[in-house]
């Protein structure tokens, strides 16, 4: 394999459960796609020949980011909810009058596969631009099988065009789509049926669901998971986001690997994630475009030793937004987590989130993703805000 090397870098590692694990001076060395050593650059191991040699002046160097938690194809936008928002009007009126979700549920399905990758391709580039290297992309936005394989085909060449590692789930129970308006079961069940064919289709990695008074019932989404499971599809949830519906221990028990947004989570819901091994993904974000004023229960977190994560949740309704340094600093202002916890909940906690074990830290065995910053110190990705101080990434190996 070709070696490569990486000197005169700054490297957080996070090779400790605690702590950035900086190494002042250091070197990274790739064995194509995985890192082979990373330590003091006077420490490195000698007669080594690499094929190409990177000098790079004393920069940051993290793991690439991880952003596990998108909407990232979809037709359309939501400017016009965002005014109606802004005017008084709340996130779920506007769902239950048809608005929400299904507008753009309506877009999407408008927009044919060409329409949706050239649309989404720019948002991938985004966030690849602000050290993302890896990426969840969920379908929910076209909810009828063909709609919905045509968001998961072009999750899949997103990740081809842009070499980015991609991971779907297809978000099945998102909103009730019209054409079922008061057969909520039935959705369900045609949505259920679909699953095999995109399974066997390489499409799904994971399976998700919203369980919401304005979504989906905790025996709805109990149907979805028992069927996912038996496929072998781990699976994930929108819980707790607007209400406790007991959405997290719903999914804990059926081994989730993340339940997300989480501000309504009840102290029964955190004992159940933390026995069943489940990532806390907040989503900061949609916290602040909504305006919510009820805070994920950070510290029972903490203390349960729950993982916590974080995302963009990158959606054109409650989170327009495809920068992760941003949602660090939102995760620090607003829910109070220290900036390695933010980067941790970029990294190795998003990782953990997708079911991925082999990235997130600076050590050899990991893939060779990193995020190279023009910054000082690691706290400097959570501070800044609009900086853009990515310098680049390199993808397993390969500089972009
Ligand atoms: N909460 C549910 N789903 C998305 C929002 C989707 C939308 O409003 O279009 C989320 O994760 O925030
Ligand atoms: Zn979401």
């Amino acid at each position: 394999m070709a070696l490569t090397l990486w000197r005169d870098a700054r490297l957080v590692t996070l090779a400790g459960d605690t702590g950035w694990g900086l190494i002042e001076h250091g070197a990274l060395l790739a064995d194509g796609d995985t890192i082979a050593w990373a330590g003091p650059e006077a420490e490195l191991p000698a007669g080594l020949a690499p094929e190409a040699e990177h000098r790079l002046g004393g920069a940051l160097v993290t793991p690439g980011l991880i952003d596990g938690h998108t909407h990232l194809v979809y037709g359309g936008d939501r400017a016009r909810e965002f005014e109606l928002r802004l005017q008084g009007a709340s996130y779920e009126d506007i769902a239950r009058a048809g608005g929400g979700i299904r507008s753009t549920v309506a877009a999407t399905r408008a927009a044919d596969e060409p329409a949706l990758f050239a649309a989404a391709l720019p948002r991938a580039r985004a966030l690849a631009a602000d050290g993302v290297t890896t990426l969840e992309i969920k379908s929910g936005y076209g909810l009828e099988l063909e709609a919905e394989a045509r968001c998961l085909r072009v999750a899949r060449r997103l990740g081809a065009e842009t070499g980015l590692t991609v991971r779907t789930s297809f978000l099945g129970l998102h909103a009730l789509p019209p054409e079922h308006e008061g057969r909520a079961d039935d959705y369900v069940t045609a949505a259920i049926g679909w699953l095999p064919a995109l399974h066997a289709q390489g499409l799904v990695d994971a399976v998700d669901a919203f369980c919401e008074t304005i979504a989906f019932t905790p025996a709805q989404v109990e149907r979805f998971f028992a069927a996912a499971r038996t496929l072998g599809l781990p699976v994930k949830l929108h819980a707790e986001q607007l209400s406790d519906q007991g959405g997290a221990a719903l999914a804990a028990r059926h081994g989730a690997l993340s339940c997300d947004h989480l501000e309504w989570l009840s102290p029964a819901g955190v004992r159940a994630m933390a026995a069943a091994g489940s990532v806390a993904m907040l989503l900061p974000g949609a916290f602040y475009c909504l305006r919510e004023t009820k805070l994920p229960p950070l510290a029972a977190l903490r203390e349960a030793g729950v993982p916590v994560a974080l995302a963009t949740d990158h959606n054109p309704g409650t989170s327009p937004i495809l920068s992760p340094t941003l949602v660090m600093n939102q995760a620090c202002t607003l829910f109070r987590m220290t900036p390695e916890e933010a980067l941790r909940g970029f990294t190795v906690n998003a990782a953990r989130a997708l079911g991925l074990a082999e990235r997130g830290r600076l050590v050899a065995g990991q893939r060779a993703d990193l995020a190279v910053w023009d910054l000082g110190h690691p706290a400097e990705l959570a501070y800044w805000i609009g900086r853009a101080p990515c310098r680049g990434t390199v993808l397993g190996g390969i500089a972009r």
